[in-house]
């Protein structure tokens, strides 16, 4: 298949693609072709060289000195032709000379660390946060102390993740970094980007080497999201059990967890597995394992492996697969595209104003912690992800004893209650009792104003958002934090809810990246 194979004239015509989109200084789609080009060049042929040299020249001229020197001496140590050395060795001397100058990245992350003490066994977590079970809401995450707005209760890594198709040549497979763009080609395969050699390691020594042949299936067969993430947790396990599958399913089989907060020592890999396995599922739902057999018949080591055990691998992936749909998170970060499509933007509710949000998928994750915390309309925490990582923050005071309620993308204030009884119904497999179905709270145009002065701040916010810096952000969320505390009572007021969205908006404006590429 043409698009699963390195191919010096593919390269070639994706490179003079990224030159005109260069020439137009359209510098984003210059180098995804550039990195498109990178992954399809056979190896030992110019067209490394070449698509790192032009790389390297987008970045110059993005004042990114230190990228376009590193890209320089890529270009060189993959067969850039000799007789052209003359053009790079006059950049390299400009980004020397230039280098003073160069744009500097430098997100302030400081605001997100943990607010309490780690869990010693979990550190993600804080440990206030304990795990409780009943009959109505299965397993679910409390506090046994009170939590203040803002408050960081988790960060947590994911256990496996999946990038979406259109962000293969956007960000590093393994840890989902965009490194602007500057990522480096699977020597084998042509869908696979990683920021760095410990990455590609990694990635190789654990699922990659499995995934590698078959990859370009992988990425356009008709795997869904939740597949995908089925097929790498499998990869991933048999990496760990020495490519076994005997050693895996005994281990699953003999071992149970019955959650990751029930592990009494430092978490390794095989007992993430093991809670991953733990997690809820819904045998109702329906997989197409059609798709399993056709990838598995494409590659010799694949085919053994289904030859021999086809019906145990089936088991774990089918339930993998129906655990992702009740469990894994979209992962959200800001378009790298200077004035990208999601750009956020304000809109009118009834004199209040809402912020729509600006960032948007790009991956899947699966999150051992996270997946224990239940869904409620009017949520108390919020989420945000510093690329794989996911991190929880307090958006409303929660009292010690209270459940942790997080959002599965229904809120009260944009969605009449029916629809969203009726999707999560669907989707998650449970009727909403929360307080905003049970007590029917109306959306956000019919709330009332309760107090006028936390109304102004409301107002403010919302108006300042658009052109707001990191700074200011991180200044703002102390303010909002202290007025959603200090209001609380009446929530669910037009002020307090339009308070919420802005505590979102700031933290995700404080992870915005401080250069986007034109
Ligand atoms: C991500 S899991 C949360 C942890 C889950 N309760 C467990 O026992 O593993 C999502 C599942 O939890 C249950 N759930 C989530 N929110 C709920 C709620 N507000 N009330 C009842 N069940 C809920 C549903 O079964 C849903 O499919």
């Amino acid at each position: 298949m043409e698009h699963c194979l390195k191919s010096s004239a593919k390269s070639t015509k994706l490179r003079e693609i990224g030159n005109k989109f260069y020439a137009d200084k359209n510098f984003f789609d210059a180098i995804l072709k550039y990195n498109e080009s990178l992954c399809y060049a056979e190896n030992g042929s110019d067209n490394m060289g070449l698509a790192y040299a032009n790389r390297s020249a987008v970045y110059f001229e993005m004042k990114l000195y230190e990228k376009s020197l590193r890209n320089i001496e890529l270009a060189r140590a993959n067969n850039y032709p000799e007789k052209n050395y003359e053009i790079l060795k006059k950049r390299e001397s400009k980004c020397q000379e230039l280098m003073k100058n160069s744009l500097k990245t430098a997100t302030d992350l400081s605001f997100f660390k943990l607010s309490y003490e780690p869990n010693k066994d979990y550190p993600s977590i804080a440990n206030c946060l304990k795990l409780k079970s009943d009959k109505k809401y299965g397993r679910h995450i409390i506090t046994n102390k009170a939590l203040a707005v803002g408050d960081v209760i988790a960060i947590e890594e994911p256990v496996c993740t999946v990038l979406q198709e259109e962000f293969l040549y956007q960000r590093c497979s393994h840890c989902l970094k965009s490194n602007l763009l500057d990522l480096m080609p699977c020597s084998l395969c042509c869908q696979v980007m990683f920021c760095s050699n410990i990455c590609l390691q990694n990635a190789y020594n654990s699922y990659h080497r499995f995934e590698c042949p078959v990859s370009a299936i992988i990425t356009t067969s008709f795997l869904n999201a939740n597949m995908r993430m089925a097929l790498r947790t499998f990869f991933c396990a048999l990496a760990i059990f020495d490519d076994s599958l005997e050693k895996l399913m005994t281990f699953l089989t003999e071992n149970n967890l019955n959650s990751i907060l029930d592990c009494k020592a430092e978490l390794n890999f095989k007992q993430k597995i093991l809670a991953i396995n733990s997690l809820i599922f819904d045998e109702s739902i329906d997989v197409n394992v059609i798709l399993f057999d056709e990838l598995f018949q494409l590659n010799d080591k694949l085919k053994e492996m289904w030859i021999s055990h086809r019906d145990e691998i089936i088991t774990f992936l089918k339930k993998h697969t129906q655990i992702g749909s009740l469990n894994y998170h979209e992962i959200y970060g800001w378009p790298l595209k200077k004035g990208g499509l999601y750009d956020p933007e304000m809109e009118n509710f009834k004199g209040t104003l809402a912020y729509r949000r600006g960032v948007s998928s790009f991956a899947n994750g699966s999150y051992l912690f996270c997946s224990l915390v239940n869904h409620s309309c009017a949520p108390n925490v919020a989420k945000v992800f510093i690329d794989d990582k996911i991190i929880m923050i307090v958006q409303r005071p929660i009292k010690a004893g209270s459940q942790i309620f997080d959002n599965y993308g229904y809120s009260f204030t944009n969605i009449p209650r029916e629809i969203r009884q009726m999707e999560l119904q669907k989707h998650y497999r449970f009727t909403c009792n929360c307080e905003a179905c049970s007590e029917n709270f109306g959306l956000l145009p019919s709330l009332k104003v309760v107090d006028k002065i936390a109304f102004r701040h409301a107002k403010k916010s919302c108006q300042e958002l658009a052109n707001m810096t990191q700074k200011q952000a991180k200044q703002r969320i102390k303010e909002i934090s202290g007025i959603i505390q200090k209001n609380f009572d009446n929530f669910p007021s037009v002020e307090i809810c339009s308070l919420a969205e802005s505590f979102q908006a700031c933290m995700e404006i404080m992870l915005k990246p401080e250069i986007l590429i034109p």
